[in-house]
């Protein structure tokens, strides 16, 4: 057991690729924590998902010892923070289980978008910041001028800025002393009822959840029976201990103290991140930790298995998959043209991609997945007001009295020299202007407002083509606004497709239409008939391509000869063929599905 006094809790934020990971590791190998050896088996990104898209996320805590230059051992809890925007819930939780925070920036790249957000989140959760600039080793640093954007843009004192190579382990020490020193120690009630704030949990096969606290008032211990506020969900603690970087059972977590409890919940969803853990008998006495949310999705899309009787798998598969994530959500969908499938949420476009590929890597499975649509909300005529995330259940125009989208607050960082394309791009994208900033001379902040939905058809992408990678994004919910949308529905072979559906703004209709089907001509391969595809708003068909009959046997061009040729063809075709769908008499293939999102912008300037 530690007193208040030695505890510090802290965490690392940065943007993308400033060097967290690395400062994480440099600092675990400097107290001992972890060896050279283990930390080349990488302890802080467990998902071998997260090693490979160099992202983390989910966030996690180690205990370090440290004796510091006053002679006394401190007790430092590294909580780790989710890196990415889709996550921001979850890294408002992680940083409300600290008391500070190490600001990391790259020393060649200065702040970014991603540095604020987490600056901001930061400070609405009360913590002490300090500024770290990190990479100084190379020789494209410019640490002067880092500084002065944290003091003219952050607002700390450039003097407060530690220099630091954590690849080469330069200011190791000024970091330690700085958390030490500046980092004020948690102040809970050792004496009050027990309350623990649940910042991160995860499902392990063999002791259930285990969910990451921090423990507020009061001790945890291990064996006493315990409640979680929010969901109301009651068990007892089967084991309590703290991360050294692995699990070491203490029995025990004392006031102000970071670490786990295995809780023998079978499901994460009883024991939800923001979530307080108390006792059974400080149930009405104490209040809830604030900032409960429950996950709200964001981005919606249809899943589908390949082969039909894949099915049964891909059902299993969510609901493991769901046993870990409690802000993913999926419920049975049937598509005329897919058939059985799952309507899921994800939080944004990353979490989306991230659930795909585990699909498919871990469970095996092949799958099919429609266009990403937001949620609508639509006022019927008849005053019911209905949420809406599958463009093809849009209740006809003359039911509609009035759509109502997401939109969002977007931040973007950039060189000065691209403002006048990125302008054109938000623009293209019904953005609405908010405010342009200069950070120095040659970088500027722009603010817009733009709907969600324009957000997650490639603009990320768009963006970092059009900047050569140099602008940085953030962005946040703004709240819902009404907007002139309309149902596109698209026929191939003059049957509507449901899973091709789109909302589109009636201004962009036209265009949109036109484009989708020429794009759509090049995706649906030859048919042994002539295949007509057409863009339709209600009745009235605004665009018309036609996929010619196809001539040839495909096996014509080998001769009849040789027959490995042959057979490669064959197989060449097969594996085209994994992600066909028949629709009607038409074989359709994914990037169909998939054909809106790199429509382009209408745009001239690319
Ligand atoms: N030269 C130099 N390279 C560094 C330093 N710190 C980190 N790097 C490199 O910068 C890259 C990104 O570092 P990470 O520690 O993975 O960055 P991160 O902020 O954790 O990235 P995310 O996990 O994606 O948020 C890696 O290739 C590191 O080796 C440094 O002090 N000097």
């Amino acid at each position: 057991m530690t007193d208040q006094a030695h505890i510090r809790n802290f965490c690392i934020i940065a943007h993308i690729d400033h060097g967290k990971s690395t400062l994480a590791d440099r600092l675990l190998e400097f107290t001992g924590t972890v060896s050279k050896r283990e930390l080349l088996e990488q302890t802080l990104d467990q998902m071998e998902l997260e090693r490979e898209k160099g992202i983390t996320i989910k966030a996690q805590a180690v205990r370090m010892k440290y004796t510091a230059q006053d002679g006394q051992e401190y007790e430092l809890n590294l909580i780790d923070t989710p890196g990415h925007v889709d996550f921001a819930y979850e890294v408002s939780r992680s940083l409300a289980a600290c008391e500070g925070a190490l600001l990391v920036i790259d020393a060649t790249q200065g702040v970014e978008a991603q540095t604020l957000a987490n600056l901001y989140l930061a400070l609405e959760a009360d913590l002490t910041i300090i500024p770290v600039i990190n990479k100084i080793d190379l020789p494209s640093a410019d640490p002067e001028k880092v500084k002065q954007e944290v003091e003219d843009v952050i607002g700390l004192p450039k003097e407060e800025c530690i220099l630091a190579s954590a690849k080469e382990g330069i200011g190791t020490v000024d970091i330690l002393e700085a958390v030490v020193k500046q980092i004020p120690p948690p102040a809970g009630d050792p004496a009050g009822p027990l309350r623990a704030l649940v910042f991160d949990s995860h499902y392990d096969a063999y002791k259930g959840v285990i969910a990451y606290v921090r423990v507020v008032d009061g001790v945890l211990h291990a064996e006493e029976k315990v409640v979680m506020m929010a969901t109301g969900s009651a068990t007892e603690v089967l084991e309590a201990g703290f991360f050294h970087p692995r699990l070491v059972s203490s029995g025990e977590l004392t006031t102000g103290e970071v670490g786990y409890i295995a809780t023998g919940f079978k499901n994460v969803k009883d024991c939800r991140v923001g979530d307080t853990v108390t006792v059974p008998g400080a149930l009405g006495k104490a209040q809830p930790l604030p900032g409960y949310q429950p996950a709200k999705s964001m981005v919606f899309a249809g899943l589908y298995p390949v082969a039909s009787e894949d099915y049964p798998e891909l059902r299993d598969a969510l609901e493991r998959l769901k046993l870990n994530d409690a802000a993913l959500y999926y419920e049975p969908e049937t598509s005329q043209a897919l058939g059985f499938g799952f309507r899921c949420g994800f939080l944004g476009l990353l979490h989306m991609e991230i659930i795909q590929e585990r699909l498919e890597r871990e469970y095996n499975l092949d799958i099919l997945a429609t266009a990403p649509s937001v949620a609508y909300l639509v006022t019927k005529t008849d005053g019911e007001v209905i949420e809406v995330d599958n463009p093809s259940e849009m209740p006809s125009a003359g039911e509609v009295e009035k759509i109502e989208e997401p939109f969002m607050d977007i931040s973007i960082f950039t060189p000065s020299r691209y403002i006048g394309t990125i302008m054109d791009l938000v623009t293209t994208r019904r953005g609405i202007y908010v405010d342009l900033k200069y950070i120095e001379s040659e970088r500027v902040l722009l603010t817009y407002k733009m709907p969600l939905a324009e957000l997650i058809v490639d603009f990320y992408d768009q963006l970092k083509s059009r900047t050569q990678g140099y602008a940085s994004l953030d962005y946040n919910f703004a709240g819902y606004e009404a907007s002139d949308l309309i149902k596109l529905d698209i026929l191939v072979n003059g049957v509507a497709v449901d899973a091709l559906s789109l909302i589109v703004h009636r201004d962009k209709a036209y265009y949109q239409g036109r484009a989708l089907v020429e794009k759509l001509r090049g995706l649906i391969p030859r048919q042994l008939f002539e295949v007509p595809i057409q863009a339709a708003i209600g009745s009235r068909v605004i665009a018309r391509e036609t996929v010619k009959a196809m001539r040839k046997d495909v096996l014509a061009k080998c001769y009849g000869g040789d027959i490995t040729r042959k057979r490669k063809l064959l197989e060449k075709q097969k594996e085209g063929k994994k992600r066909m769908k028949m629709v009607g008499s038409v074989e359709i293939p994914q990037e169909a599905f998939m054909a809106v999102l790199s429509l382009g912008d209408g745009s001239s300037s690319k």
